[in-house]
């Protein structure tokens, strides 16, 4: 039960972005108030957001810690469409605010934006119309493109990608994907051929793209990068600004060398002094990717029903930052459901390459609970580094959808601990475990790393080190951090045995920068470094 279900008082939600109407009504009829106040500067926002139990947006509102500071009322913020990187979702969890997105419900429609763009690309069509209405009836400068036989290069082959590839398969073109999380499996079903970044640039007559804004894809169609490409390619992005270097995509468009880009989104939103401005052979959309009528609707509907639902029965549909769980089992299950986050974003985040199977141990006390949820969060946390919009409800489907075998195994018996969760995942290197336990209190406990036991909880910013067991070793360290202005949290050492290999997870009060990771590579007897981040 949520806090509001207990009063009287109806929950109060403000509708702060262009939105369909439906939306409203819903609120409405679920027993909310609603208001529709849209165009509102950051300061008016944060004036009146205590007023407010749900705030519902899409891309326009930027919720910032300073708007969730005043919102003391605020339980929950619903985003009609895909993209949070509007919302700073690790500050609202800190405030206890649900995030909550529609992951689906514009996928089509951003896909077939994709296809006109890869059409209006080929036939230069904008172009053609503006120099036709002006009069001109310029029928000899146009030479258009086929897209039939042509390759198609996606980056980021998820919902829309997947998409993306059906269609443009249907114009007859070869698709190949870059998509690190793609499984051979996924690819023959879709029909793609998976590929390497370097090797899709080599062979693409067009590229699109289709992952989210995330530290490895910022610049991936970097100036390098674009400097591989198949010369004439054309290029489209409806997916994030930000994925692009819009300036060498500029230079490349006035060399030729890129013969057409479209782009819907911009590193700078509203863009509207960009450099791509005025480029020969650039067109471009205000964000209109999901700007149909058919997708309005479905988010709107979608982010209403599970906004109200939480706010009136404290259901949690699509949350982004909480496990989808019924008001009773939520006590018992909540501080496994931390830990199973914990340990799949751990192995998530150090084990390389393709995960094919993925199986989830519950030992002792864990085998005696509704695995469900505790296999969601693993997975949540598993693969939280390829999507921004994975989240316990959608990560068993997505797991699924992309061929990963996920397998739970319980056993009731206690072994060293009361209570324990054990996750492995198959690499191409072999099998990697981690595995934690609840002390007393219910805090989680990592208590395994890849066969080395440890004690370490999983918080904040941390430093793995893999190191040879060797005198001098801890003052080394302490050392590199205390010279980069590091202050360490906490020290966890652990070793498979005297003198070989030995384990050090560092909890440290900043993020730690590639610079430090380096400088710990080159430390005296260190096998290797690793940067997480919980
Ligand atoms: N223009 C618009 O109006 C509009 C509308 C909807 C969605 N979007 C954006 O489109 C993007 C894709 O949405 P989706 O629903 O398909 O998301 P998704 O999570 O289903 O798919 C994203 C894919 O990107 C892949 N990926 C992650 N990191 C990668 C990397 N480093 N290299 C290559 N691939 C990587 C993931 O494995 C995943 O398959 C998101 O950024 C979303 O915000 C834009
Ligand atoms: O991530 C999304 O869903 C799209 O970028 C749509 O954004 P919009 O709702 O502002 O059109």
């Amino acid at each position: 039960m949520t806090d509001i279900q207990k009063t009287t008082q109806k929950p109060r939600v403000l509708i702060s972005d262009k939105m369909d109407p439906n939306a409203a009504r819903i609120f409405e009829e679920r027993g909310c108030d609603v208001d529709v106040i849209t165009g509102e500067s950051p300061e008016e926002l944060v004036a009146r957001i205590g007023d407010y139990h749900g705030l519902a947006i899409r891309s326009s509102t930027t919720v910032t810690p300073e708007i969730l500071d005043a919102a003391t009322n605020l339980k929950v913020i619903g985003r009609a469409g895909i993209g949070v990187d509007n919302v700073d979702i690790p500050y609202a969890s800190g405030k206890g605010v649900v995030v909550m997105n529609t992951p689906f419900g514009n996928s089509i429609t951003t896909a077939e934006h994709a296809i006109a763009l890869i059409m209006a690309l080929a036939r230069q069509i904008p172009q053609a119309n503006t120099r036709t209405q002006a009069g001109e009836w310029p029928k000899s400068a146009f030479m258009g493109v086929e897209v039939t036989g042509k390759t198609l290069g996606l980056i980021g082959a998820g919902n829309i990608g997947s998409i993306v590839a059906s269609r443009a398969l249907g114009l007859k073109m070869k698709v190949i994907a870059f998509d690190p999380f793609l499984t051979k499996d996924r690819a023959v079903e879709v029909g793609i051929e998976k590929v390497t970044l370097d090797d899709l640039l080599a062979r693409a007559d067009f590229i699109t793209l289709h992952t989210p804004l995330t530290d490895e894809t910022r610049n991936i169609l970097s100036r390098e990068a674009l400097a591989k490409t198949k010369p004439g390619v054309r290029i489209v992005n409806c997916a994030r600004g930000g994925l692009i270097d819009e300036a060498a995509l500029k230079d490349a468009l006035e060399s030729g060398h890129v013969a057409g880009a479209a782009l819907d989104v911009f590193a700078q939103e509203p863009a509207k002094d960009n450099p791509l401005f005025g480029a020969p052979n650039f067109i471009c959309t205000p964000h209109l990717g999901a700007s149909t009528n058919e997708a309005q609707v479905n988010v709107a509907l979608q982010v209403a029903e599970q906004m109200a639902d939480y706010l009136v029965n404290g259901g949690v549909t699509n949350a982004l930052n909480m496990p989808s769980l019924s008001a009773e089992e939520a006590p018992k299950l909540k501080p496994y459901m931390a830990l199973a986050e914990s340990l799949g974003s751990l192995v998530g985040q150090l084990a390389h390459g393709n995960l094919p199977k993925i199986s989830i141990e519950m030992e002792g006390g864990a085998a005696e609970l509704n695995a469900k949820p505790i296999t969601a969060a693993v997975l949540a946390g598993v693969m939280r580094r390829y999507s921004e919009t994975v989240n316990m409800v959608n990560a068993p489907y997505l797991a699924k959808e992309r061929g990963i075998e996920v397998r739970e195994i319980r056993n009731s018996r206690e072994g060293t601990y009361h209570t324990l969760l054990r996750v492995t995942v198959e690499t191409e290197q072999g099998n990697r475990s981690v595995a934690g336990t609840l002390f007393g209190s219910g805090a989680p406990r990592l208590v395994e790393i890849f066969g080395v036991g440890i004690e370490a909880e999983l918080d904040g910013h941390m430093l793995y080190i893999v190191n040879d067991d060797a005198p001098g070793f801890i003052g080394r360290i302490g050392t590199l951090m205390g010279e980069n202005g590091i202050n360490i949290g906490t020290f966890n050492l652990g070793r498979r045995e005297a003198g070989g290999e030995a384990v050090l997870l560092l909890s440290v009060d900043d993020a730690i920068t590639p610079e430090v990771v380096d400088k710990a590579c080159g430390l005296e007897g260190v096998r290797m470094v690793k940067a997480l981040s919980f």
